[in-house]
């Protein structure tokens, strides 16, 4: 079957949180000025929670505004929030996947026979998937649900600077230029530049694994040991991040590291101004777990760093390269195994 580029798509959001509720506001202001090519309605499925006594579906809709995670910035009044999943995609022929990656599996699994043949996806997600001792992008894991063709956006795109316009570039990763020329229509502003790639795989893998050197970063800041130390450790960890997408995932282009907003830029900017960063940042000195962090830090919002860390080194250990990765695994021991994170400099 032909992709799917003639027609008008209907788009909808999985997900709302942070970025997936600052890509709304982008994606909504789009589909009105180019409703040649898009439905001018964008629905959004909620994750369902109260919000000060009242369903946040109903606030977002009434506001135009998602109070919780992208507080101050109005959405634009052709976003709908749905908190029923199965509503939410109805009529949709293409999908924008935007949750954190510890949900994709339970989100797709109720999609699953339910997408019909033709429809494009588009993931937003940061992370990986490990199961089995073999390990995925999610755009894999949303086409093996859902069995529709997924591309992939990432960059230097933390939510709250996107929200506001400032300027940022991203990457979209598509085999199909037809589909990714669409994609980039639909999400592409002046303020909001949009390179494309063929190369799903380093647009993946560079915003799953820079979530991991962000935490070192934020170590380094917690400890203050200045800026020598923070550039030498993102040093080390574009490394590792370029190594571990061409030993395991072959077919990935090392050029994507440093020519892609997806590879370098999201680097620097995660170890500046992102969650992880912040997070990691505040563990030092603290005796708290970054569970407990992020709950009392990030009011719902939610980690990849950690997650990720622990995901790759079941990996790496299931196939005996712990070793070569010994940023990845540091920040691993730091988070799971009680190793002090002064003790950085012996280990990487
Ligand atoms: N925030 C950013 O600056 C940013 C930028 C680029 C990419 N990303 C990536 O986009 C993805 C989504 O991030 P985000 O910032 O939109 O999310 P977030 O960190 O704001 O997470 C909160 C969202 O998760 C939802 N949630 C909670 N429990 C859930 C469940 N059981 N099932 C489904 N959803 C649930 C909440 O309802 C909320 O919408 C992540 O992979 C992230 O790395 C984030
Ligand atoms: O806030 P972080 O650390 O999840 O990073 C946000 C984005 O991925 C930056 O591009």
């Amino acid at each position: 079957m032909p992709a799917n580029t003639s027609g008008k798509w209907k788009v909808a959001l999985v997900g709302s949180g942070n970025w997936g509720s600052a890509i709304a506001r982008l994606v909504a202001k789009n589909v009105k000025e180019r409703s040649d090519d898009f439905d001018t309605e964008v629905r959004m499925w909620c994750y369902e929670e109260d919000y000060e006594g009242r369903k946040l579906t109903e606030v977002i809709n009434e506001k135009h505004e998602n109070v919780k995670y992208l507080p101050g910035i109005s959405l634009g009044d052709n976003v709908v929030a749905e908190p029923d999943l199965l509503k939410a995609v109805e009529g949709a022929n293409a999908l924008i996947f935007v949750i954190p990656h510890q949900f994709i599996q339970q989100t797709c699994r109720q999609l699953e026979g339910k997408i019909p043949e033709g429809t494009q996806a588009i993931s937003l997600v940061k992370g990986v998937e490990v199961k089995d001792k073999e390990i995925h992008i999610f755009s894999e894991v949303i086409k093996e649900h859902l069995g529709v063709e997924c591309a992939a956006l990432s960059g230097a795109n933390i939510a709250n600077e996107v929200a506001k316009d400032s300027f940022s570039e991203t990457t979209i990763g598509c085999r199909d230029i037809e589909v990714a020329k669409k994609w980039a229509r639909l999400f592409e502003t002046e303020k909001f530049r949009v390179a494309v790639s063929k190369d799903v795989l380093g647009v993946s893998l560079g915003g799953a694994l820079k979530n991991v050197v962000a935490i070192a970063a934020g170590l380094i800041d917690g400890l203050q040991w200045g800026n020598n130390a923070k550039a030498a450790v993102m040093r080390i960890g574009l490394l590792e991040m370029k190594k571990f997408a061409l030993e395991f995932f072959p077919g990935t282009e090392a050029e994507t590291f440093v020519q892609e907003s997806a590879g370098v830029a999201d680097l620097i900017t995660s170890c500046f101004g992102g969650r992880n960063r912040k997070v990691a940042e505040a563990f030092i000195g603290s005796g708290k777990t970054f569970d407990q962090l992020e709950k009392e830090m990030l009011n719902g919002q939610k980690l990849q760093g950690v997650e990720t860390a622990k995901e790759l080194h079941e990996f790496l250990k299931a196939r005996g390269k712990v070793n070569d990765y010994p940023l990845f695994t540091f920040v691993y021991n730091v988070a799971y195994e009680g190793v002090k994170p002064d003790e950085i400099t012996a280990h990487i």
